[in-house]
């Protein structure tokens, strides 16, 4: 308690503060041009920030200047550290204890500034609760307001989601979590999966609670109840919703004011991707974790950071409705039909701001004068982009173009209220235009004329004393003071009363400038007041218009991802695939998307590369004329993995509402993309890669469709020849169900034993990839065609690779001797030479009743 008593009143202050936070908290205490840590923060932040850690009466403290802050919050998020900011909420006064507040807290989930977030990727923070019944989740984008809840029976299924929003932190009941990463199975798994490098808060249990989640949602959303939305009030993840807002407004240290709507997402609406598949088919990142040679980046012709996010939302939920993604394609048709107009409506996109963050961050009290213009900027530009638009009369464009607002009155107010050049905080002054109020106007000319004044004044008192360099100057601390050096100090009239004593000079006052000072400070204080409330009529000004800035901001976004796709449609020559409800997948001269671009971008550098040939895909899921199950073999190199991913990427985009990389496209709707396809990276996780290929094997059989498309590379080369072998073969025919339709599958392998399945499983059907043979070397073809290949060219494509000729002459060697060994194993190889030479194989058909 002793202690206690000796605090001063500023560390009352700070204690008082510090005691409303979690220990984890990073506490940034305003103190003048500095954020000060104090304490056991600040030994952990001076560690953090390498910054100088002093002390002051024995008591730790670091210190960052206010100026440059943004920097070092950048820091501490990128190290999942939460900060609390507590800042000086009245102008300081001499001698008395500045009134402070916490102002925000910011966690990495949480960001608003735009120096803390990525312009191009959504922030999600993500809410869940396991129930008994249903894993119930709820997602939210504080920067933008997009707000969206989930329940779902099978979790894995919104895991697949969870991946694709890559949620920034995810909050979970108190003690739930480390129950959760220890529950034995996928669901387990799953969840430390999603955990992993991401930061993860446990809040209380009680605040999921889904009665007085419902309520709190419905305030901060301001509705009386949740129907407007197809929500039901006692909607099961209202309670991981309710955990959001009330986690939000805690954070934000206020109550969330962007939020207008929430979403049901629905498994049952949306092609689902598992998280597998996502990183197998490096839609958003590749495999070397960039966003280069992502499908992401190869499909991103947009110009603005919202379509970019938009792109990215859409991709990760393709559709199930055909009638939205008819109404995508259509739009993108009439794009690719009117190069012209897209390149110039482009042009005009570019200039506008990212409307849709900006009132986030407006409405969540972070404003600033330059915001203000960007919302000017970009309503000045809207006009032009409507007229463009009219351009597309009676065409889905246009409807889409019916969701621009006009502001034409905002628009003049903004015109009129705000400077053309702004500053970057209110309070340096000049953000409200002169002549827009007549009291600014007249505290504005007050400090003018103040300026001309001491000018005048310094002159006289020049003139006066006889010292030259005598000047009139200004500090926060002490006002306005005359400067005389220590030289002149014996011309110093007796009226001058000494203020402060420096090192070369002495600082005076007068009555006549004591006076005047009085009068400037405050016109410079009701002009800055003033400032603030004509700020603030024009950012309420702008929310009143909210709604409409929100769904122009989302036409506009809309507009960015389709004319970005038309783009891409003209340069790459895609099609415009035709979905339907059909089995069907009929895919002409089909191409990867990602591999055509980096052939195309390696040949500008690389002579002798060859451009990406196309290849032809048919399926039907029960068979008809078509096979379910396409097998195809082929040499190592040759294109097998390069062919079975094209045509998942193309579904995907298809039913993303895009155009394809093909002649033409026909589609019967995917439900579920799955594959099995390259090495992972859980390596790290402590699953062996066989473990690995196995766990996703058994989700594709356990949860496969026969609307779905299934994708599989080399399953079984993990373990023995032997014991892989078997399993893809037992794989294949669980997947042919007898007398049933299966999923439409790829099944790329080296097993050339596998192709034998050909004669039992009626809608299986071989494929290889073509080379072609010459002086014992091998030319890759990249062309698919029927029948399967014969061998796999391995000790070829080794050499190509630049093994030793000593080791590619032996392995040549053991090759001969495996190959005239008489192993069950190389029955069917001899079987199928045989096959191929017209010769009898009727003994070994009796061997092969073994698989
Ligand atoms: N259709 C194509 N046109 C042009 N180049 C292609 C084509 N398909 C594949 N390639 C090129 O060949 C390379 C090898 O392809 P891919 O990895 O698909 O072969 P693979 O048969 O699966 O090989 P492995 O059996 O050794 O895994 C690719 O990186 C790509 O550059």
């Amino acid at each position: 308690m002793a202690a206690e008593k000796k605090l001063t009143p500023m560390m009352q202050q700070w204690h008082e503060i510090r005691a409303k936070l979690s220990d984890d908290t990073l506490l940034l205490f305003r103190l003048g041009d500095f954020y000060e840590i104090f304490k056991q923060d600040a030994e952990r932040g001076a560690k953090l920030l390498g910054i100088t850690l002093t002390h002051r009466h024995g008591m730790p403290m670091a210190g960052i200047p206010y100026h440059a802050a943004d920097t070092y919050m950048q820091k501490l998020l990128d190290r999942g550290i939460k900060i609390a900011i507590c800042d000086q909420t009245e102008t300081p006064k001499p001698g008395k204890l500045v009134k402070r507040e916490l102002t925000r807290i910011i966690t990495p989930g949480t960001r608003l500034a735009d120096t803390q977030i990525d312009a191009n990727r959504n922030h999600f923070l993500l809410a869940l609760d396991l129930g008994k019944k249903a894993l119930q989740a709820a997602w939210l984008d504080l920067t933008t307001g997009e707000f969206v809840i989930a329940s779902e029976a099978r979790p894995e299924n919104l895991f697949a989601a969870f991946e694709g929003i890559d949620p920034r932190e995810i909050i979970v009941p108190e003690g739930a979590a480390q129950s959760w990463a220890d529950t034995e199975g996928s669901f387990g798994e799953l969840y430390t999966h999603i955990c992993d490098g991401r930061a993860v808060t446990p809040i209380p249990d009680y605040h999921f609670d889904v009665a007085s989640g419902t309520q709190s949602v419905m305030d901060t959303l301001g509705v009386l109840n949740l129907e407007g939305f197809g929500i039901a009030k006692d909607h099961a993840a209202l309670g991981a919703a309710g955990a959001l807002v009330h986690y939000a407004t805690e954070t934000l240290c206020a109550k969330p004011e962007n939020l207008r709507q929430l979403r049901e997402y629905s498994t049952k609406r949306t092609l689902l991707l598992d998280p597998a598949t996502l990183r197998n088919l490096e839609i958003f990142k590749s495999a070397a974790s960039t966003r280069q040679g992502s499908l992401l980046e190869a499909m991103d012709g947009t110009v603005t950071p919202p379509g970019a996010r938009l792109l990215e939302r859409w991709l990760c939920a393709p559709e199930l409705d055909l009638e939205e993604i008819r109404r995508r394609q259509d739009c993108v048709e009439e794009f690719v039909a009117a190069p012209g107009l897209t390149t110039e409506l482009q042009q005009m996109l570019r200039g506008i701001r990212d409307i849709e963050r900006i009132l986030g961050r407006l409405q969540n009290r972070m404003r600033n004068p330059r915001e203000l213009g960007g919302v000017r900027d970009t309503l000045n530009a809207l006009p032009g982009i409507a007229v463009t638009l009219l351009e597309f009369p009676e065409t889905p464009v246009a409807a889409i173009a019916g969701r621009i607002h006009n502001f034409d009155t905002l628009c003049e107010k903004l015109a009129g209220g705000l400077a053309d050049e702004l500053p970057g905080k209110i309070d340096d002054g000049g953000t409200i235009r002169d002549g827009y109020d007549e009291q600014l106007d007249h505290y504005r000319s007050l400090t003018r004329d103040s300026q001309k004044w001491l000018t005048e004044f310094e002159l006289d008192e020049q003139a006066r004393t006889g010292i030259k360099n005598l000047r009139i100057k200004y500090n926060g601390a002490f006002g306005y003071f005359i400067e005389v050096t220590k030289a002149n100090l014996a011309l110093v009239p007796e009226d001058y009363i000494r203020k402060q004593t420096m090192k070369n000079a002495e600082r005076y006052t007068t009555d006549v400038l004591k006076e005047r000072e009085r009068e400037i400070l405050h016109a410079e204080e009701k002009a800055i007041a003033r400032e603030e409330e004509l700020f603030n009529g024009l950012i309420d000004a702008i929310l009143e218009y909210a709604d409409s800035l929100k769904e122009t901001a989302a036409a506009l976004a809309e507009i960015d991802v389709l004319m970005g796709w038309a783009g891409m449609a003209r340069e790459w020559d895609y099609c415009k695939p035709s979905l339907d409800d059909s089995d069907r997948l009929q895919i002409d001269q089909g191409r990867h998307p990602v591999v055509e671009q980096m052939l195309r971008d390696q040949r500008l550098g690389l002579a002798g590369t060859h451009a990406f040939v196309p290849n032809d895909s048919n399926l039907s899921s029960s068979g008809d004329k078509l096979p379910q199950i396409a097998l195809i073999t082929g040499p190592n190199m040759a294109g097998k993995s390069t062919y079975i991913r094209q045509v998942a990427l193309i579904v995907l985009m298809a039913q993303s509402g895009a155009w394809v990389p093909a002649r033409s496209c026909q589609l019967g709707l995917v439900d579920r993309i799955f594959s099995r396809v390259g090495a992972s990276d859980e390596l790290a996780r402590g699953n062996s890669t066989f473990m690995v290929e196995m766990n996703e094997t058994a989700n594709i059989l356990n949860n496969s469709t026969e609307r779905s498309l299934v994708i599989l590379d080399e399953i079984g080369r993990g373990t023995s020849t032997y014991d892989g072998l078997s399993i893809a073969w037992a794989v294949i025919e669980h997947l042919h169900p007898k007398d049933a339709s299966g999923p439409r599958t790829l099944f790329a392998t080296h097993y050339h034993e596998l192709t034998q399945l050909a004669k039992t499983l009626e809608r299986l059907e071989n494929y290889s990839v073509a080379v072609k043979e010459w002086n014992d070397e091998i030319v890759f073809v990249r062309q698919v065609v029927k029948g399967a290949a014969d061998r796999s060219y391995g000790i070829q494509v080794a050499r190509l690779a630049g093994l030793p000729t000593t080791v590619i002459d032996r392995a040549k060697t053991i090759l001969q001797r495996l190959e005239a060994d008489d192993s069950s194993h190389n029955l069917l190889r001899k079987r199928m030479k045989k096959e191929k030479s017209g010769g009898d194989t009727r003994d070994e058909d009796d061997q092969l009743a073994l698989f």
